[in-house]
């Protein structure tokens, strides 16, 4: 299995929220350095808010001698959170654990936890109060959590991820509970692997870090430290949808300041209070941490993620070549809308009757996700064999500015350049609906973090120059949505082939039962992550990820393309994430990046397939290790 076997008692509250414990020395340390207390002074937090009550629990709790156990009572049991059954366990272990008396008499299944939990997650009047609530079991019941996750995907993901994980991080300091990740800070320069080296879990294991620096929380800009929700938001799939053990994962806020005014005025902000670093700050505080988390825990993949439009991919080039790195927002989305491209070109194409290649699509967007797309896409082209040159053709940009060409007046950055067209002919267009009538797209894609700019003209143009328009509003999370299902069903009759990136609901309309897809990233990172962790990939190529976009396409099933969908269900999510890990293991094998591929070198695909998928973590009891 990947990563370990979790152990009872490890001083893992820092990383998944043990914060409440007793008993234990080893407990000590982690919680000491949490609070900036001594263990003797911890409160219960079940005991008695009443500052007498408090100053009694004090007291007695400081006269303790620190080598005895402290009292027990059932709101202070000391379990390692991913060990933690609570009315599971029975009889025998409650007694090995000392737990006899202590939890309620029932003896009650996994699986009637889980009917308990989502009693309890529906009665939360909020999303935000239902993400909290997750947040809850996250760190208190690792087991419980993932195995609610899992049953229900469809519910769930949303809640832990986009959209309501961008309400979350724009609150995060205000609905903050308790620590969970780990943050790097600018004032940690010059110690950075002191830092590191406090993550509770030994050298070896942890395998996929999400690394934020919370300048461009999904399309909701400048988050600061609050941005830490992205992080465990992504490794939370991780864990869903590809097995990586929970204690395998690291979130990571690399905290350089923010320039979010109101987060710099707001008391209850957390993180620094600072105007975002230089340039040159950046660089080298991001050198330090780099080669600090490559000394302690050489096999770790680093994900980057949210970054804004520049950083990305300065950072994303800048460790590439010699790290385990690869950006979610550039290559990740760049992945996810290749697969989900390929199949709604082969709907499209049999539709109009044209060839595969016969596409033309606009981008509405061209940051680093927008520019990441067309990266990705253009070798899509090039696979239909269109050359380099034809296949650029094929691709047009439009940011806040419009048309992207080589005759707009402006100096454009580095990373629109290879796309800027030279072929408009003094053309200018300012607008979508007039870069629609321009080019006559067959596929617009929204990456631009704008709302409602699909309106329903744009769809109707879009309709009428196709059988079958492609239309992919990605941006996130869903109140920023270039258009929502609904607007593009009704403006195109039915004829729209659509994915968002954060998740809109069915629809019958005239006689028929509609799906939206989803074209989100976490199609494929898990994946990613999943293969590079495997192997021990010494580097993530573009081949490897082209190849986790080809997987990804392949994975859509006979039964989802007959419901006309362009992604497969995400209720499939393990499955879709051992297929695309296999497929980017067997790249990095032919690539000579998988360090570890030696022995799967020799397998077949079926092996392969079924070894990945032994090496998933699944969320069961009856696990306990004394
Ligand atoms: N579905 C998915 O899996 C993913 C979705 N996203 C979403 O994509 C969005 C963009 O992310 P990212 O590329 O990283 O962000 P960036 O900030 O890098 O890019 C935003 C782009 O949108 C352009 N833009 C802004 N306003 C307008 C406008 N009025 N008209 C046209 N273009 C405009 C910007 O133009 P200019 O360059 O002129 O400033 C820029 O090119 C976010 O909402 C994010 O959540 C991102 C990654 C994955
Ligand atoms: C999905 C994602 O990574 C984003 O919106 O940034
Ligand atoms: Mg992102």
């Amino acid at each position: 299995m990947l990563g370990m076997r979790p152990a009872v008692a490890a001083p893992l509250g820092l990383q998944r929220g043990l914060l409440r414990c007793a008993g234990g020395s080893r407990h000590h340390s982690s919680v000491a350095l949490l609070s900036g207390r001594s263990p003797r002074t911890l409160i219960s937090p079940t005991a008695s808010s009443s500052p007498s009550s408090c100053r009694r629990r004090i007291a007695s709790l400081a006269e303790i001698d620190p080598d005895h156990p402290e009292p027990r009572n059932p709101s202070t049991v000391s379990i390692d959170p991913f060990s933690w059954e609570d009315t599971a366990f029975d009889q025998a272990r409650r007694d090995k654990l000392g737990l006899r008396g202590l939890l309620p008499p029932g003896h009650q299944s996994l699986q009637t936890q889980i009917e308990r939990t989502l009693v309890q997650l529906r009665s939360k009047k909020t999303d935000l109060g239902k993400y909290v609530f997750l947040s809850a079991l996250r760190v208190t019941n690792v087991r419980l959590f993932y195995a609610v996750v899992m049953q229900n995907a469809e519910e769930c993901l949303p809640l832990i991820y986009t959209p309501v994980v961008g309400e979350a991080c724009q609150k995060f300091s205000k609905i903050y509970r308790r620590p969970e990740g780990l943050t790097i800070s600018l004032e940690d320069k010059g110690q950075v692997a002191k830092v590191i080296d406090n993550w509770p879990v030994p050298t070896g294991a942890p395998r996929i870090a999400v690394l934020t620096d919370g300048s461009r929380i999904l399309g909701l800009g400048d988050q600061g430290w609050d941005g830490i929700g992205i992080s465990i938001g992504k490794l939370s799939l991780y864990v869903a949808a590809a097995g990586i053990h929970p204690r395998a994962t690291i979130p990571i806020c690399v905290d350089l300041g923010t320039n979010n005014k109101e987060k710099l005025e707001d008391p209850l902000y957390l993180g620094l209070r600072r105007e975002r670093a230089s340039d040159a700050e950046y660089t080298e505080f991001l050198d330090e941490v780099m080669d600090a988390l490559n000394t302690k825990y050489p096999n770790l993949i680093v994900q980057f993620e949210d970054f804004s439009t520049e950083r990305a991919f300065f950072f994303l080039e800048r460790y590439q070549k010699n790290n385990r790195v690869f950006n979610d927002d550039i290559q990740g989305t760049g992945s996810v809308v290749l697969g989900g491209f390929t199949n709604a070109a082969r709907v499209s194409s049999k539709a109009s009757g044209r060839p595969l290649h016969d596409q033309k699509i606009l981008f509405f967007g061209a940051g680093s996700a927008g520019v990441g797309v067309a990266m990705q896409l253009k070798s899509f082209f090039t696979r239909q064999g269109l050359s380099d040159e034809e296949a650029k053709k094929r691709i047009w940009l439009c940011d806040s500015k419009g048309l992207v060409t080589n005759d707009r007046g402006d100096k454009l950055p580095q990373h629109k350049i290879h796309f800027s067209r030279d072929d408009n002919e003094g053309k200018q267009c300012k607008t979508l609906i007039e870069a629609v009538e321009y080019i006559k797209p067959t596929a617009i894609i929204g990456l631009s973090t704008v709302p409602d700019t699909f309106t329903e003209e744009v769809l109707q143009r879009m309709a009428e120059l196709n059988k079958r328009p492609i239309v992919f509003p990605l941006s996130n999370p869903s109140h920023l949505s270039e258009c929502n299902f609904e607007t593009a069903v009704k403006a195109t009759k039915g004829a729209v082939i659509f994915a968002s990136g954060s998740p809109f609901p069915e629809l019958d309309y005239e006689g028929k039962h509609l799906i939206p897809g989803q074209g989100n990233n976490l199609y494929v990172f898990p994946g990613i992550g999943l293969a590079g962790a495997l192997c021990k990939a010494g580097r993530i190529s573009d081949e490897m990820i082209t190849e986790s976009a080809l997987a990804l396409a392949d994975c859509l099933n006979d039964e989802e393309k007959a419901e006309g969908r362009v992604y497969p269900a995400l209720t499939r999510m393990r499955e879709i994430s051992r297929d695309v890990a296999v497929r980017v293991i067997q790249m990095a094998i032919k690539q000579g990046h998988a360090r570890d591929g030696g022995y799967t070198a020799s397998m077949d695909e079926d092996d392969l397939r079924n070894w990945v998928e032994g090496e998933m973590w699944k969320p069961t009891y009856q696990t306990y290790v004394a």
